[in-house]
């Protein structure tokens, strides 16, 4: 009894012993988070106080607001329409400990651009990375400046010249696959914008047929767009942020699944190109495709562009080039469909080029369409392709008497930058008359900004407007276009384009048939 007892006793210490051993280790633990809060806290002090200062809606402790923005891209799209009617110049929202600011206005995005060089891209630009490398879109310092420069001559307009006829005859092709929707119902034409501009963009880039790529064409065009989506639902669901978390996700699994498309046919298309390039194989191609440039390019050094950093450069042209052409058209035409007034005046302009001729359309009829030009404009101010564009500034930056602190992130909203009214009287207005050279001059030049400003524009912006007009001038030329819902019920949803949940909704009529190919 004396002996069970001792034992129990013995046993009752031993778990005493143990418990404090685990308290011991708990607070250890606790003492170390909290250290390591204090720290985290003390280093964000200076966001966490100028934060503080900008105006916003009131978030919740720790998360912030990031319930505001949980869901489908479009619902987080109408509450930043809603929030920017209460905010009209600047918006502060904290996404988890993340102060984001919003620009909203012609005014302040000014002031960052012009301080280009204070601001490198946010880091939501890293998830692009496992698919695009460290592609000029990512990049910064040397590599960026460097690589920039060696690619920028590939888009010389002596090149794009050149382009004209390959973008003529897939406008062709598009056109005949128009056919079987002409006169008859309302329909979306997105998918059949996206397969001619993906067509377009493998065969000037990459000098890729799309008959012999066949369906792996079909099959890049759909890891294209999925890669893209991947990329944005890390944007807006937080806990996706952390590679911590990100790595055992399902997404994670999405996202291997189309690299997996992407990456060897980009491989096995550059291994391909650069043998007959080395070889001096001659084709019957007249025109210069972009990965020759890349090949030929050559920095102060004499050093060219490694294999890895081609095939980068390939896939962002790919990325950055085919979905913010396709929706440039695609609204293009929604809001044509919607202003028969303005299709008329647009559809005379193309007339006067073309008359009754079924020749097909050169770099020459383009310069000769400004009308055309001032439509396009005006789409792009409406609805910007890239609808918004984010910075990290390097240091303070002071707007008025806000300053928004280094190492936060600013979203410069293009979207509503361009529809400033303090810059734009009708700012919701579609009104291509708003680009007549007489109106654009009393704008700030940063008021209409679809292609960024400053070192970080667009390179391929001159591209898109020749392959646009090129476009929707062969649509026009065989079709009238009628479109039925208003603009004020487009469902709008930004991913890293804009587009139009609906679908781009129109109907074609043909016009004199016989005289048009
Ligand atoms: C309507 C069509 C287009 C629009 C609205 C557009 C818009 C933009 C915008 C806003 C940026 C800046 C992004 C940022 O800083 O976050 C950008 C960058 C870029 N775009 Fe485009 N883009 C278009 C077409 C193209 C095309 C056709 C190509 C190539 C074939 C292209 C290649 C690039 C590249 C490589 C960058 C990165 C430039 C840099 O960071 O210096 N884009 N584009």
């Amino acid at each position: 009894m004396c002996r069970y007892l001792c034992n129990s006793k013995l046993h009752v210490l031993q778990i005493k012993r143990k418990l404090l051993g685990h308290i011991q280790m708990l607070s250890l633990i606790l003492i170390w988070v909290l250290i390591v809060m204090i720290c985290y806290q003390y280093r964000r002090r200076n966001i966490v106080l100028l934060g503080s200062k900008l105006p916003g809606p009131k978030g919740h402790p720790i998360i912030g607001h990031a319930l505001m923005f949980y869901g489908k891209p479009e619902k987080a799209f109408k509450k930043f329409n809603q929030l920017s009617k209460q905010f009209k110049e600047i918006i502060a929202l904290w996404i988890g400990p993340q102060l984001h600011v919003v620009i909203l206005c012609a005014k302040y995005t000014e002031i960052i651009l012009k301080n280009s060089r204070s601001t490198v891209k946010s880091e939501e630009y890293q998830f692009l990375k496992s698919w695009l490398g460290d592609s000029i879109l990512i990049s910064e310092g040397a590599k960026f400046r460097r690589n920039k420069k060696l690619l920028t001559p590939s888009f010389h307009v002596l090149n794009l010249k050149q382009y004209t006829h390959v973008f003529g005859e897939y406008a062709q092709k598009l056109n005949c696959d128009l056919e079987e929707k002409a006169n008859g119902e309302e329909f979306d034409i997105h998918p059949f914008l996206s397969l001619t501009t993906m067509y377009v963009l493998l065969e000037t880039s990459l000098g890729v047929k799309t008959e012999t790529l066949g369906v792996d064409a079909l099959d890049y065009a759909e890891a294209v767009e999925r890669l893209g989506r991947c990329a944005h639902q890390r944007v807006y669901k937080v806990w996706l942020r952390f590679n911590a978390i990100f790595r055992f996700s399902k997404l994670r699994q999405t996202q291997e699944k189309y690299l997996k498309v992407v990456h060897p046919l980009t491989e096995r298309v550059i291994a391909e190109r650069k043998k007959s390039y080395l070889n001096g194989d001659s084709d019957e191609r007249s025109w210069p495709l972009f990965i020759d440039g890349f090949f030929k390019a050559r920095d102060e050094q004499g050093q060219g562009l490694s294999d890895q950093e081609i095939k980068d450069e390939v896939m962002t042209m790919m990325f950055a080039g085919q979905d913010t052409t396709t929706v440039s058209v695609g609204f293009a035409l929604s809001l044509l469909g919607l202003n028969p007034d303005i299709q008329d005046k647009l559809v005379m302009e193309i007339d006067k080029v073309f008359g009754d001729s079924e020749r097909a359309l050169d770099y020459e009829d383009c310069k000769n369409l400004p009308y055309m030009e001032q439509v396009i404009q005006e789409t792009w101010r409406l609805y910007p392709p890239i609808p918004l564009m984010g910075k990290m500034p390097t240091e303070d930056i002071q707007l008025d008497e806000y300053t928004l602190p280094k190492g936060c992130t600013i979203a410069v909203m293009i979207m509503k930058v361009h529809r400033d009214p303090s810059q734009y009287p009708r700012p919701n207005v579609f009104d291509p008359d708003n680009f007549l050279p007489e109106r654009i001059k009393q704008r700030s030049p940063y008021s209409f900004i679809p292609f960024s400003a400053g070192h970080r524009t667009c390179i391929g912006q001159r591209y898109a407007m020749l392959l646009i007009k090129v476009l929707l001038a062969n649509i026009l030329r065989r079709y009238t276009v009628t479109s039925t819902v208003p603009m004020k019920e487009f469902q709008l949803a930004a991913q890293t384009t804009l587009k139009r949940k609906d679908g781009f909704r129109i109907r074609l009529r043909k016009r004199h048939i016989e005289t048009i190919h």
